[in-house]
């Protein structure tokens, strides 16, 4: 499976074009992705980095990590994926970096996954979904989501990038992923859910295969 990832990662690199500014996600098979991009550092322009973790490492290769206040709309974003379904629609935020993931898949024009093939699903949910949540809003989200037939385990420790808490929630079928991104949107105290069915991928990597 880890050479899945490391062949997913680099088969990304088709995607950047010269000059780009690249959204780059967190985790694993994001890192390979990060590696490869190094060797094109000299024909971008930067990255937006959605993670402390990212940052770090594109800064290693002397990439330049810049603030999406002053980019505009990228053309490219790459990341990976906890959960995949057939119509590209997500779980994202194992590494708890979902938020920040969120903001630039929205603000990207093309979203490349890359995933590795156990990931892949035909209805999400087995693998916990992550929201993220203002830590005074826990038990309140807690019993939300267990109105709504959900399992809620705080994440206890993992404290995010934006200095808020993870709620991970068990037992759900995910069998129409907007409607749920939806409704959890609505209730005050969720940053935001690690579902991403509203703005899914365009392309999914499985290792170095297009699907
Ligand atoms: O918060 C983390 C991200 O959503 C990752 O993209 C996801 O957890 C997949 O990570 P990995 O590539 O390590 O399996």
């Amino acid at each position: 499976m880890s050479n899945e990832k490391k062949l997913a990662g680099e088969a990304a690199i088709r995607f950047v074009e010269d000059g780009a500014i690249v959204g780059v996600g967190t985790g694993s098979t994001v890192a390979y992705f990060i590696d490869a991009l190094a060797d094109l550092r000299e024909r971008i322009r930067g990255a937006v980095s959605s993670s402390e973790q990212s940052t770090a490492q594109l800064k290693k290769h002397g990439i330049e990590v810049l603030d999406l206040n002053s980019t505009g709309q990228l053309t490219l974003y790459v990341d990976g994926a906890d959960e995949c379904d057939p119509h590209k629609r997500l779980i994202k935020g194992g590494g708890a970096a979902l938020t920040r993931e969120k903001i630039i898949a929205e603000a990207s024009e093309k979203f490349v996954c890359i995933i590795d093939s156990s990931k892949q699903v035909d209805v999400l949910g087995k693998f916990p979904l992550p929201i993220e949540v203002i830590p005074m809003a826990r038990s309140l989200i807690g019993r939300e989501i267990a109105r709504r037939g959900g399992h809620p385990v705080w994440r206890d420790g993992v404290v995010t990038d934006n200095g808020n808490w993870i709620i991970d929630v068990h037992g759900w079928q995910i069998t129409d992923p907007v409607a749920l991104e939806q409704d959890l949107n609505q209730l005050p105290g969720i940053v935001s859910v690690g579902l991403f069915a509203r703005r899914p991928a365009d392309i999914v990597l499985v290792g170095d295969r297009q699907i």
